[in-house]
């Protein structure tokens, strides 16, 4: 489980890039962080970290308080945060399996078990036969892989993902979130990712939090934030139908409905309304059904 509560972080040149941000990011879950650019995104992940010091604020990982951390200790619970990157951060001198083994490289690990664990670890990322292959003859996804599987090396309990599939095209997008998922499911890791695409955030949390101006203004589960009327959260989940041309008689509303849709729908169609377009989803444990219906004046879905 990871705290963050307070978290401030003001630059030397006075920009506040964190104004106290409150966040819980509960065992096992994979928690997104969503918001434009500049809004503290990266500054949150990196505080976790300590790649960047805190101004004020606690952030604990298993009860234990990563700011107040400093030699052996911080050193430790670093190892038991792996992190992924963007632009994947290899060493583009080493091969694959070299670079996985960095980490226990570092740590200390002796060459036949850093071999045979790297070995082990490519394999968990469906990468098993490319370990003697350098980055540059990796695709982005095979080299996002390569970057998930040292991130893993040092058995961490959570992994920090930073913009992770930005620089991937949305079908490699799509394979390394659902690789995400698996090893979330299978090694029971917690993640904290932060995302700037709705898509990554649909396809790949249980929880979502909306960073604006280095505060968190919304949170909550997939599921509980598309209820919400009126949320910010909900509206960029679900994105518009589209519009359609009504006569005067007529009215046309997109509605957002869940479990019941389909009896919901079946009794406006029966009261004389028309379904224009729709589309049913699950979105977080939530089946989502949005609809553009068009109705006689005085009907109501
Ligand atoms: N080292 C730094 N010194 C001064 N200001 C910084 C530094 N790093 C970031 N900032 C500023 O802090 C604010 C938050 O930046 P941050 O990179 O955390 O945002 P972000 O949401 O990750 O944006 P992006 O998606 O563009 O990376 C921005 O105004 C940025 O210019």
């Amino acid at each position: 489980m990871l705290e963050i509560s307070g978290l401030r972080k003001v630059f030397p040149n006075g920009v506040v890039a964190l104004d106290g941000v409150d966040l819980s990011v509960p065992a096992g879950e994979i928690v997104g962080v969503i918001g434009r650019s500049g809004t503290g995104k990266s500054t949150l992940i990196r505080c976790v970290n300590r790649l960047e010091e805190p101004t004020a604020g606690t952030i604990t990982l298993d009860g234990a308080d990563i700011t107040r951390m400093g030699g052996a200790e911080l050193r430790a619970t670093r190892r038991r945060i792996g992190m992924i990157f963007q632009q994947f951060n290899l060493l583009t001198s080493r091969t694959a399996a070299e670079n996985v083994a960095l980490p226990l490289e570092i740590a200390g690990v002796g060459r036949a078990e850093r071999g045979r664990r790297a070995h082990e670890l490519l394999e968990l990322v469906g990468l098993g036969d490319r370990g003697g292959s350098y980055p540059s003859q990796l695709s982005g996804g095979q080299k996002q892989r390569v970057g998930i599987a040292r991130a893993l090396a040092s058995e961490p309990s959570l992994l920090l993902s930073d913009e992770a599939t930005s620089a991937l095209d949305a079908e490699t997008t799509t394979s390394v979130l659902d690789l995400l998922r698996r090893i979330n499911a299978e090694l029971g890791l917690t993640v904290l990712l932060i995302t700037h695409e709705m898509d990554v955030v649909r396809a790949a949390c249980d929880r979502v939090a909306l960073l604006d101006a280095g505060r968190v203004v919304e949170e909550g589960p997939l599921g509980e934030v598309v209820a919400r009327p009126g949320s910010r959260l909900a509206s960029g989940l679900l994105p518009s139908l589209g519009r359609v041309e009504v006569g005067g008689h007529e009215h046309a509303e997109e509605v957002v409905l869940f479990e019941d849709a389909e009896e919901r729908l079946a009794a406006a169609i029966a009261d004389g309304a028309r379904i224009e377009a729709r589309s049913t989803e699950r979105i977080g444990e939530r089946r989502v059904t949005r609809a553009l219906v068009v109705t006689p004046k005085e009907v109501a879905v």
